[in-house]
């Protein structure tokens, strides 16, 4: 039996709320409440993974840091950690949750010596998220350019990166589908797993992205259409559990 997507139920959190953005534009934001209220429903729900972002340090206007200590603390599932882990400090403060692992971004466009190292350092606690508009990464919240996918993929896995989050910036937060094209692409230039995300809209979608699981997609972000209950936790987890 082929292995099973693994599902990562996501909290952003914007100004100590839970919020989802479309196209990670700053400003778009819708509200859902409390972080912790989300991510507590989310593992009771049967999630075995939260995706928790602090949005306000991805954008650079501030942090959620304590918040985000509080909602890690409140979980007995894994937790992958992103936003704002560019340095030393950031990077310590974040694996000091607890969290199973974390995602690097800007840094891995900025400061590739310094992922390097912590690659190097952490083995599988670190992630890079590939976040694309077409072929061109974006740091900085998503508002700066950063390189080509495919040369910053091929110098991580030389560094020995051990997985990537691939986000097609160009469908996040709109519930038009996942980019399988996209996932494709980025497996067949690695064999590190990958974890899907953007766009997801529906059930049929994640049974899309599982078929993926034999070229090296591990699991799915799913956000917005958890928010907007186009399907419920439970239902997506049954969806995609054989
Ligand atoms: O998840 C989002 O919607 C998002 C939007 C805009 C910027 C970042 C976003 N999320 C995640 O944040 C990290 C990148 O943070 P950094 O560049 O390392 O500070 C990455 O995992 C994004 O997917």
């Amino acid at each position: 039996m082929a292995p099973k997507l693994e599902l990562l139920p996501a909290v952003d959190v914007r100004d100590g709320q839970a919020v989802r953005l479309v196209h990670g534009e700053s400003g778009s934001e819708t509200s859902y409440g409390s972080p912790l209220e989300a991510a507590l429903a989310w593992q009771s729900s049967g999630a075995e993974w939260l995706h928790l972002v602090d949005l306000d340090a991805a954008f650079g206007t501030g942090d959620n840091r304590a918040l985000i200590r509080d909602v890690t603390d409140a979980m007995d599932i894994k937790v992958e950690l992103s936003g704002g882990i560019r340095d030393d400090d950031t990077l310590a403060a974040a694996l000091a949750t607890g969290c199973t692992r974390v995602n690097l971004g800007t840094a891995a466009l900025e400061t590739p010596e310094w992922v390097a190292k912590v690659i190097a350092e952490h083995g599988d606690k670190i992630a890079v998220g590939l976040d694309v508009r077409g072929t061109t990464l974006r740091g900085r919240g998503w508002t700066r350019d950063g390189g080509d996918l495919y040369e910053t993929l091929e110098r991580l896995n030389a560094e020995g990166c051990a997985r990537y989050v691939v986000t097609d910036i160009a469908k996040d937060g709109t519930l038009q589908g996942p980019n399988l094209e996209l996932l494709r692409t980025v497996c067949a230039a690695t064999d590190r797993p990958v974890v899907a995300s953007g766009g997801v809209s529906s059930l049929d979608d994640l049974r899309a992205i599982a078929e993926l699981v034999p070229l090296g997609v591990e699991g799915s972000i799913v956000g917005k259409a958890l928010y907007a209950k186009a399907f419920t936790l439970e239902a997506a987890l049954e969806a995609v559990s054989s």
